[in-house]
């Protein structure tokens, strides 16, 4: 079924391909592609949309001495199909099989395990740079990014770099008009009008002459000028935005026709210096379904396909934190005219499209500028307003010092909604959030806080937006448990008693309190337990601390983040700072370890934060991670 496919070990015979039967490829790969992305939740229309793209650069590079980075790396499912790992493609985005980002372990052909967006361009200059300085100046470097990604600043802090050290680097601008959803700002607006150029339609023998005749320094009206000049002659116009920064722009050019990227990427393989090519591809091309709703076919829920139709599988009916926390958002910004929301490009994840269509003066997507997003809202703050940035955990690490300096140094109270927090499954070590309890609980003027249950989101958001300093209240990817009971009102630094025991007592930090409930309920006949929804990593209750340690003396912290610097942790000090007793603690949370994709469920058994890991650990049995 997939002949050509099937037979590929490696990239290499590509380059004795015909164009035909690179088209071939090209339909078999989009046939793999379609029908297992539709049996899991998975990057299904950016894939689709690279697939002559990828082709193209693997018949005319070899990345087995060249260099390619994908940026952000979730459209990388073509490059392993063709990269000798077809065989194994069906185990993609399961534990233990196939990443679905790039993965060294897997493949000698992925250089970097990314996931997070806008680093590619930088990556490859460090390898051009590197390669030159190692005596490997034959070795190609071709960064490939998206139109999504590209206006994140460390893009031109990276071209910027490029145009000084005017390095052999191909950057390929693969534009196809989305990011997750429809891409915005000014960037945003300048593709659209370079989009609008004629396309390039054939190979211009005088291209590459042309290109290499116009000055890439000097005066910016002599080098507009004499590409003008250029560029008529040869149908060259445009780019202008990457001329001046030291990058020769070549395109736009239809990223589908694989005889004719060949082409051009041939050519622009033998330019010296940094080159952006412009490809003009189509989000989801060749599903139509996906052609037609990019934004639902980023990452489409399992799917069957009924005639040309998807038909969604039937997934989980009970509402996820992302949905309590977008109905506290609507609602805050309903009674308050103050209060504001930031996304970095992750509305539709964060199921902000209501809130979007409902309150468009006081949304603000930025893109995928994270550090931005920080900075403007500390901003907006200092002028009164009430703003939220709701970002998932992962990405907020974007931003770490914009947190610090304009945010907590200047005592401004910006809501940190931290979506994503915990395991976040197949996405894998990129994606899960399992840092920020200690990463933010060590700046002073932040508090930081997690719901245990649906009913506490709403009232901690509103405690966060009353409070004179920043706030972060953190949550996971999953359904949130309704524990249908008024919750206590949030007091500052204050826990809340679930049930009183006294053999041994669970603290619970977040969304784990569902497990520790259950595991005990299934203690019932065998001890007495205390399980507390702490609330405040920070300030942390002390008098609960002191508390469940004289009155249980065997307590188990419980969270579902890194260890190191996390909740446990901060029990700990507060413990040992009022000089109790603390060898009865035990500490169950995320090793010092980076953790793999699997299903969240998958994930919380090996990492012993399942019920029954919790009630071996209220037994006073060590379990070991076998992540
Ligand atoms: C730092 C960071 N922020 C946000 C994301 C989430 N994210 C992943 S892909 C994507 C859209 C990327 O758009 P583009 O680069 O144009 O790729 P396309 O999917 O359109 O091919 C976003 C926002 C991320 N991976 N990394
Ligand atoms: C590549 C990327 O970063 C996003 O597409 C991410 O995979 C989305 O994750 P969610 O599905 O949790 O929104
Ligand atoms: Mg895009």
């Amino acid at each position: 079924m997939h002949e050509l496919l099937a037979q590929l070990d490696s990239a290499e015979p590509l380059k004795d391909y015909s164009v035909k039967q690179l088209d071939q490829l090209a339909d078999e790969i989009r046939d793999v592609l379609c029908n297992l992305l539709a049996t899991r939740t998975a990057h299904f229309a950016s894939n689709l949309g690279v697939v002559e793209l990828c082709i193209a650069l693997h018949s005319v590079f070899d990345f087995r001495s060249d260099r390619l980075i994908w940026d952000t790396g979730h459209q990388i499912y073509p490059h392993k199909l063709i990269t000798g790992r077809y065989s194994d493609f069906k185990t993609i985005r399961t534990k233990g099989g196939l990443m679905g980002y790039p993965n060294p372990h897997e493949s000698p052909y992925d250089l970097f395990m990314t996931g997070h967006a806008g680093c590619s361009v930088s990556t490859a200059l460090g390898l051009a740079s590197g390669d030159d300085l190692a005596g490997q100046s034959h070795r190609k470097s071709v960064a490939v990014i998206g139109d999504g990604a590209f206006p994140s600043g460390i893009v031109f802090e990276a071209m910027n770099n490029a145009g000084e050290l005017n390095k052999d680097l191909l950057m390929i601008l693969n534009d196809n008009e989305m990011s997750i959803c429809p891409r915005v700002g000014g960037v945003a607006r300048y593709l659209d009008r370079l989009r609008g150029n004629p396309f390039y339609t054939g190979l211009k023998q005088e291209v590459a002459r042309v290109l290499n005749h116009v000055p890439v320094f000097g005066d910016p009206t002599e080098r507009l000028l004499a590409q003008m000049k250029e560029g008529v002659k040869a149908g060259v116009l445009g780019g202008m935005m990457f001329e001046e920064l030291g990058f020769r722009y070549v395109g736009p050019i239809d990223g589908h026709d694989i005889g004719l990227l060949k082409k051009y990427l041939a050519m622009v393989k033998d330019l010296s210096g940094p080159v952006l090519l412009h490809v003009v591809t189509e989000k989801g091309r060749g599903y139509v379904p996906a052609e037609q709703d990019p934004v639902y076919f980023h990452t489409p829920p399992k799917f069957v396909d009924e005639g040309g139709k998807p038909v969604p599988a039937s997934g989980s009916s009970q509402p996820a934190y992302t949905n309590f926390a977008r109905d506290a958002i609507r609602d805050a910004m309903q009674r308050d005219e103050r209060v504001t929301v930031m996304t970095a490009a992750m509305c539709q994840g964060n199921k902000l499209e209501p809130v979007r269509e409902q309150f468009p003066d006081r949304f603000f997507d930025v893109g995928i500028c994270e550090s931005h997003a920080v900075a403007f809202a500390a901003g907006q703050c200092k002028a009164g307003m009430r703003p939220i940035v709701d970002i998932y955990s992962t990405f907020l690490q974007r931003s770490y010092d914009q947190i610090f300096q304009e945010a907590c140094l200047q005592k401004l109270p910006v809501v940190f909604m931290l979506d994503r927090a915990g395991l976040t499954g197949p996405d894998g070590p990129t994606h899960h959030g399992l840092f920020d309890i200690g990463y933010m609980r060590v700046f002073p003027n932040l508090t930081v806080m997690a719901p245990g249950y649906s009913e506490e989101l709403a009232p901690m958001l509103d405690y966060a937006l009353q409070s004179d300093v920043a706030t972060s209240i953190r949550y996971p990817k999953c359904s949130a448990l309704h524990m249908q009971r008024k919750p206590d009102p949030i007091e500052t630094g204050k826990a809340e008693y679930i049930q009183r025991g006294t053999d041994v007592a669970i603290v619970s930090f977040g969304a784990l309190l569902d497990q520790a409930l259950e595991a005990a309920k299934q203690l019932e006949s065998e001890m007495s337990v205390t399980v507390v929804n702490a609330r405040f990593a920070k300030p942390i209750d002390r008098e609960m601390v002191a508390e469940v340690i004289e009155s249980c003396g065997h307590v188990i912290t419980l969270e579902e983040g890194a260890l190191q610097g996390g909740f446990g942790s901060a029990f700990l000090e507060a413990a040992n700072d009022m000089h109790l007793d603390t060898r009865g603690i035990t500490r169950l949370g995320i090793p010092d370890m980076f953790v793999e994709h699997g299903e969240r469920e998958e994930l919380l058994h090996d990492l012993s934060l399942d019920v029954d890991a919790i009630k071996k650990a209220c037994r006073g049995i060590q379990s070991t991670v076998a992540v």
